[in-house]
């Protein structure tokens, strides 16, 4: 049983300290990873957080807005290898078999927008044994230079490539949450909850809540969005949180 898990940039890092990690957070995720019955069948993604989205904001990159300024690309890339590391680090240290693979190298998006990502290294590093770990990162972008790609568009694509049975997405928040503040059960179109929906407390650019309901209802198995006091009981097989579950989510 394949799981694909998001672990969010604002989860593992302080989200509004540039480039600082949450030590105590990112153990506590790894600990769960760690200890769950997975065991290695799991792909996981992490995102920005303080590292990515400081920088994006500053050179005006976005999942739409491009740059061409060679020193932005370097400082975004630049510091989201830098988060992916101490996320790989932090999984070796607790005995999980995690490598790097980073996403800038190897995907690519067309001048419509339309997004590449090679999987077959990720399928066969599972396959070996290995846990892949992959982050939102920047990505060659026909006619825009380069643009942000998001930690959640990268779950969306290797779902279906890896065949996971599960897909989860920790954030900060418990689930999604409706106007009240009262978690979502269940999410099955944009519209029937798009009123609640905002982008992210601290500096995002690609979407915050908004952005990841609409990306997670294009996938073909039902996502869990949830907290880190869930994380365990996601990996565990429970289902906390929102569930969000598209026309193609059967
Ligand atoms: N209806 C909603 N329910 C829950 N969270 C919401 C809602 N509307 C807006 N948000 C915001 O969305 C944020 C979660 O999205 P965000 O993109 O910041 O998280 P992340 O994926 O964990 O981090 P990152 O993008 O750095 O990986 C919450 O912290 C909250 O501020
Ligand atoms: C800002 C960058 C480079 C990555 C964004 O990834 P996300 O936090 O998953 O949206």
């Amino acid at each position: 049983m394949t799981v694909v898990l998001k672990l969010g940039g604002s989860v593992i890092t302080e989200k509004d300290e540039p480039e600082t990690v949450d030590r105590a957070a990112l153990s506590a995720a790894v600990s769960a990873i760690a200890e769950s019955a997975v065991g290695d069948d799991i792909v996981i993604v992490h995102g920005g957080g303080s590292f990515g989205h400081h920088h994006a904001a500053d050179y005006g990159v976005s999942t739409t807005a491009g740059t061409h300024d060679v020193d932005g690309v370097q400082a975004i890339h630049g510091a989201m290898c830098r988060l992916n590391a101490a996320v790989v680090d932090a999984l070796t240290e607790h005995g999980v078999p995690a490598v790097p693979v980073h996403p800038f190298s190897v995907a690519v998006r067309d001048a419509d927008g339309d997004l590449s990502l090679p999987t077959a290294q990720v399928t066969t590093l599972l396959d070996e044994g290995f846990v892949p770990v992959l982050h939102g990162d920047l990505v060659a972008h026909a006619g825009a230079g380069a643009t942000v790609l998001s930690g959640d568009e990268l779950v969306v694509e290797l779902a279906p490539a890896v065949d996971a049975e599960r897909v989860g997405v920790c954030s900060t928040v418990p689930g999604v949450l409706d106007e009240d503040g009262a978690i979502i059960d269940r999410i099955e179109t944009f519209e029937a909850v798009a009123p609640a929906l905002g982008g992210s407390d601290a500096t995002d650019v690609s979407g915050g809540m908004a952005g990841k309901v609409r990306a997670l209802l294009a996938l073909s198995a039902p996502a869990l969005v949830f907290g880190p006091d869930a994380l365990s009981a996601f990996l565990g097989g429970e289902s906390p949180g929102t569930t969000i579950a598209g026309d193609d989510a059967g």
